[in-house]
């Protein structure tokens, strides 16, 4: 055996490390047990290089290259501390503002209903706000108001000028039409980016939106901030819903990855994840993805938040993704958690798409 080049390993498999191999997809199987594979992990994050590279070889069967094997673990994108950097950026610029031209961003939430989970997310919303010196503004509506009510509330925080964005809380209450209230926040003010007119300029070539939703564009910049490279990479989507998947296949093809999306009709889904580079889950199904659905050194973004009963949690319960974490960071290259990854960042946008239009409204740069 020649030495080792730099793509192209050649590991021994003995009886110890072989189950570990076979776990990585290896499909060159060579005579007497050896195991031939590309690196596993992209060169980019640098910290998972082969411990193990062997030059020489006389008899394959007695190396073991279980060290290498067991330390091949995905570089956490740690969504939680991005977001934090952001909020810091964020704080400093509102400041700049104030202090130039004596504006504050303004951030109007309206939650309809009594659902615990969107109350949670209004309350860390509203807590965010204070934090880097955004104004908030909420209004709280019964599970029962009719959707007028909302529709005025809408209309009123359109022509405050101290609301520079408005969101309304999803879901709604299944009597009210999600498509008519989101119309009626006008596009300058639609911080979640949800009105058709900003989807509408997402979808076309040569358009810009105001405002790009916050969920997928948290996840296009945790790939930025981590240098994954977009362009001319295999990207598959599972979940196509307005607010996280379809934008987010959308902003993967502005950023020229070759996109695929799958869906609860999808078949064989599997087949499609384990050619790509790049995974975006927003499914809001539990672990889903598991390990043999993934590309070895793919990058893995989890949007999704489940809640699964754990009795040894205060709360009764704990969040997981919808990609099975302790399988996928032994193939990945990176991966974001659940909790601390893909929702921080959702948060931190928001912040960013409200003082994107403040600063709009207000001609200041
Ligand atoms: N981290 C964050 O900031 C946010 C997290 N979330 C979380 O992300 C997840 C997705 O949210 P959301 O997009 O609103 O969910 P939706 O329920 O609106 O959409 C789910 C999508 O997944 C698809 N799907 C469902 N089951 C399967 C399956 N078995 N195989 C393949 N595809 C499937 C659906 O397909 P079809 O279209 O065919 O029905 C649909 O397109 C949830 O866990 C949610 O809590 C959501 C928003 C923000
Ligand atoms: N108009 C509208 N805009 C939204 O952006 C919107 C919405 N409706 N409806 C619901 C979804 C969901 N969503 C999340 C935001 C932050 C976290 C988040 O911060 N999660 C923490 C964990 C929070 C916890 O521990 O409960 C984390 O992942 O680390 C999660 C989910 C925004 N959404
Ligand atoms: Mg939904």
């Amino acid at each position: 055996m020649a030495s080792a080049s730099s793509s192209l390993v050649l590991f021994a498999a003995d009886s110890s490390s072989s189950a570990r191999l076979t776990s990585f997809n290896t499909n060159n199987k060579l005579p007497n047990g050896v195991v031939q594979f590309k690196r596993l992990i992209s060169p980019q994050f640098g910290l998972q290089k082969p411990k193990t590279i062997m030059t020489h070889v006389s008899n394959p069967l007695s190396y073991c290259v279980a060290s290498m094997a067991t330390e091949a673990s995905a570089k956490v994108i740690d969504g939680k501390s991005v977001a934090k950097d952001i909020q810091n950026e964020i704080t400093a610029e509102i400041s700049r503002m104030k202090s130039e031209i004596g504006v504050v961003p303004g951030l109007a939430v309206i939650l309809v209903g009594d659902r615990k989970d969107s109350a949670t997310y209004v309350r860390n919303k509203k807590k965010s706000c204070e934090s880097v010196g955004i104004k908030s503004y909420e209004v709280c509506l019964p599970q029962d108001c009719r959707e007028e009510e909302v529709l005025e509330h809408i209309s009123s925080f359109n022509n405050d000028p101290a609301v520079h964005g408005i969101l309304v809380q999803l879901p709604l209450p299944s009597h009210m039409n999600e498509q008519s209230i989101l119309n009626a926040v006008c596009i300058e003010k639609d911080v979640d980016g949800f009105h058709p007119l900003n989807i509408g300029r997402l979808a076309m070539r040569g358009r810009e939106p105001l405002f790009v939703p916050c969920t997928p564009k948290g996840c296009i910049e945790l790939l930025h901030r981590y240098n994954v490279d977009i362009k001319g990479k295999n990207a598959v989507v599972i979940g196509r819903s307005n607010i996280v998947g379809m934008p987010a296949a959308l902003l993967l093809q502005r950023e020229d990855a070759t996109v695929s999306i799958v869906h609860s009709k999808t078949k064989n889904p599997q087949e499609i994840t384990k050619q790509a580079d790049i995974i975006i889950a927003a499914v809001g199904q539990p672990n889903m993805v598991r390990g043999s659905w993934i590309k070895p050194g793919a990058v893995l973004i989890d949007v999704g938040i489940n809640p699964v009963e754990d009795s040894t949690r205060p709360r009764g319960y704990r969040l997981v993704g919808d990609i099975c974490y302790e399988e996928a960071c032994k193939i990945a290259s990176a991966i974001t958690p659940v909790p601390g990854g893909v929702g921080p960042m959702t948060i931190a946008m928001l912040l960013s798409n409200t003082l994107t239009s403040a600063k709009r409204i207000h001609n200041f740069s």
